[in-house]
């Protein structure tokens, strides 16, 4: 294709997205990092976040933002939600004004409580806005295993050719008009995970696991609902496909982060051990003040909230599950 694309954010699932897009377009990298632009653009890997998988020689890394955006046809952001607006902010005035501009993240701002197609919105205001979203585990993608994604984006002519950016060999991309119900999905999966993990952790069983696996997407598919998402979204690959993929897989970070609250530790200490982003973690303050905000009930999701804040432990909750009477299976609860 003759696009040029600017991806911003040198981690494991900026770094697979990149080298995806570089079997089809020219594409330059912008990691923060260096040493990791370094070693992208002279050994073709990234180790810290990618071990030793090879990267295409045609992509190529930079430390300097404002090349790898000015003659941009598309932006891809790759960065955690935290630090997403900060970034934004830094590219604002070298991005020229009518570039669609694509999330990868999968979180929400805490301050404010935005989705990032919101964030992008607000800096941006008139750009086309998209998300790719759907369970993607960056370490399977590189190692060539087959998989499936969805791009979402409100315009379809623009979507279609996104589509085309993003799509190759075993990487399937599947289109969708529904932004924010395929951005939902990706964003509260990741708290029914780190559940998923806290029963894990304690020996729960495969009936215990479909269990919060099937309440989790429940809940989730509730609170996407009232914010405008599409039920039958949270049912495709952005929802129930993320959500098996994230709660079952070893190498999902919220999952992992579960395991460790199931052995008594603390989100602080885990943090410190972890140098990836657990974006559920992070997120679930602003899940549960937007669950408030829009009436709905989050059973499992606040559970997981009360021991990130240290409330109770994950052994407490296990057992505090088993005490609460299930009433009809439609009904939350
Ligand atoms: N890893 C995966 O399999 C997938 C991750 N995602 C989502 O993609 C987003 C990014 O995740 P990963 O790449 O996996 O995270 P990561 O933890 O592997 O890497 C994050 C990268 O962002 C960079 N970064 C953080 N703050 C920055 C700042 N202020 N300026 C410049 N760079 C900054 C870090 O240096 C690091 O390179 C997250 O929202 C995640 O949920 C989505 C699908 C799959
Ligand atoms: O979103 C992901 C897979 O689709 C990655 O999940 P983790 O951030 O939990 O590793």
């Amino acid at each position: 294709m003759n696009l040029k694309v600017g991806l911003l954010g040198g981690g494991s699932w900026g770094t697979t997205v990149a080298s995806l897009v570089a079997r089809n377009a020219p594409i330059t990298l912008w990691a923060r990092n260096a040493d990791t632009v370094t070693e992208i653009n002279q050994q073709h890997r990234n180790s810290k976040y990618l071990g030793d998988a090879t990267l295409p020689e045609r992509l190529r890394a930079s430390t300097d933002i404002q090349e790898t955006v000015a003659d941009a046809d598309v932006v891809v952001m790759a960065i955690p939600s935290q630090n997403f607006r900060l970034v934004l902010e830094e590219v604002k005035q070298h991005v020229r004004p009518w570039v669609p501009i694509v999330s990868l993240t999968k979180g929400l701002e805490l301050d404010t409580r935005m989705r990032m197609t919101e964030v992008i919105n607000d800096v941006l205001p008139g750009h086309p806005v998209g998300v790719l979203t759907g369970p993607n585990l960056a370490r399977e993608i590189m190692a060539g295993q087959a998989a499936a994604s969805v791009i979402a984006m409100a315009d379809k002519v623009i979507l279609a050719e996104l589509q085309k950016l993003f799509k190759s060999g075993l990487f399937r991309v599947y289109t969708n008009d529904d932004v924010v119900g395929c951005e939902l999905g990706g964003v509260l999966k990741n708290i029914i995970a780190i559940a998923v993990g806290m029963g894990d952790g304690q020996g729960a069983g495969d009936n215990t696991r479909a269990a919060l696996i099937t309440r989790g997407l429940a809940e989730v598919t509730r609170l996407g609902v009232a914010m405008g998402g599409r039920p039958e979204t949270f049912a495709g690959l952005a929802g129930m496909g993320d959500m098996i993929a994230t709660c079952t897989s070893p190498q999902s970070r919220n999952r992992h982060v579960g395991i460790e609250l199931a052995q008594g530790r603390t989100m602080e200490a885990i943090a410190a051990d972890m140098f990836m982003v657990a974006e559920g973690a992070k997120s679930a303050p602003a899940v549960m003040a937007l669950a408030e905000e829009f009436g709905v009930e989050m059973p499992i999701a606040r559970d997981v909230y009360r021991v990130l804040n240290g409330e109770c432990t994950a052994r407490g909750i296990y057992k505090g599950l088993l005490r609460v009477d299930p009433g009809a299976e439609h009904e939350p609860g």
